[in-house]
């Protein structure tokens, strides 16, 4: 679905300073001989809704599971992590076990696949608080009723008895969400939640992790394909492209003044909700394969404002102004920020 950019509410000012909850710093990641990130920094801080956004294949999901270790075969990361006054690329597995899932939770486009088909969600998410906080018998069963109440399923006691397959989509991502919420996380991930669902539905998960996150002051990290639903959610955006974050900026200056020609292209191709409809721009191209990357910046060949040194080299991230970073020699140049 796609929200229009003209129906982005006003987002609260970026909390963002101070030591990030969550610091990625030059992740890089390798899957047998493919080089899959190349040097991926996002700093998440407190309370801060961080959107990560690109194509399909762009990365986005292996940066969040390289950044908690969960790796494919044949993988390996370098970089570093931190999170809690920690590196968790150098933290032993079962030390992470009480990081994953409980500190840092998860929510996905399958929400049904996150819930066990044979059991009642109401239970499953009494074990997710036995498990986390480890509580137990009245005490449990008022925590999850109001777990559940607060991500909106209506006559809670009843629906908690529910199995999956008898409750919709949008109730099994309600309950999904509750369940990631069990462990009081501060941070939670939010990997395509919306992509599977009914357009009206899509929006009301949206508010409600927007909710969600003002209430808890929660960090959330958004991942989608879909740039307006990163905009309806998030203070930040990272534009990610073939395994870069290509542009990094607060929401509002990314959607009014965005400086890479690919974040443009985005923008370009959202359409509006409203006023005169205009042709929509497809971006041109396909994103590069992985095991095939172009010498230079990896959006040269779909790029209209390409340079020769854009296809001998790749772009560093250069700072615009306070927290607004781009890799593009063109819109640096452009800028008079070119070295
Ligand atoms: N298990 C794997 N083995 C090898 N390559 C993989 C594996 N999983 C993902 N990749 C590759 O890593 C790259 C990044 O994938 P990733 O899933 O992070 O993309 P994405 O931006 O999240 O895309 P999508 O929106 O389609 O999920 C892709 O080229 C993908 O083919």
């Amino acid at each position: 679905m796609h929200y229009g950019l003209n129906s982005v509410a006003p987002m609260p000012v970026s909390p963002a300073c101070g030591e990030p909850v969550l610091g990625i710093k030059g992740l890089r990641l390798q899957i047998g001989d493919t080089a899959i990130l190349h040097g991926v920094d996002l700093a998440v801080h407190e309370g801060e809704a961080v959107g990560i956004v690109g194509e399909s294949g762009s990365g986005k999901s292996m940066t969040w599971r390289a950044a908690l270790g969960l790796l494919p075969k044949g993988a390996s990361t370098s970089g570093e992590v931190t999170f809690a006054g920690r590196n968790i690329l150098a933290t032993a597995e079962h030390d992470l076990e009480g990081i994953r899932g409980r500190r840092i939770a998860a929510i996905f486009q399958d929400a049904a696949s996150a819930l066990n088909p044979i059991q009642r969600v109401g239970s499953q998410i009494l074990e997710s608080l036995r498990i986390h906080r480890s509580l137990n018998g009245a005490a449990a069963k008022a925590e999850m009723l109001r777990l559940l109440d607060q991500v909106g399923i209506v006559d809670a006691a009843n629906r908690s008895r529910a199995y999956p397959h008898e409750l919709s989509g949008g109730q099994n991502q309600r309950m999904a969400i509750a369940m990631a919420l069990a462990g009081n996380p501060e941070i939670l991930i939010a990997d395509e939640p919306t992509t599977a669902l009914d357009p009206t539905i899509q929006a009301q998960i949206l508010m409600l992790l927007k909710r969600i996150q003002l209430e808890r002051a929660m960090s959330v990290i958004l991942i989608s394909h879909d740039l307006g639903a990163v905009a309806a959610l998030c203070n930040r955006v990272c534009v990610m492209y073939a395994g870069r974050i290509v542009e990094d900026a607060p929401t509002a200056e990314l959607l009014s003044k965005p400086e890479h020609p690919y974040t443009r292209a985005l923008i370009a191709s959202i359409p509006p909700l409203s006023g005169e409809r205009k042709r929509l721009q497809a971006i041109g191209g396909e994103p590069p394969d992985p095991r095939h990357m172009p010498k230079g910046c990896a959006y040269a060949p779909r790029c209209s404002s390409l340079s020769e040194e854009c296809k001998e080299s790749i772009p560093a991230p250069v700072c615009l102004r306070g927290s607004h970073s781009i890799r593009c020699f063109t819109a640096t140049r452009a800028l008079g920020l070119a070295p």
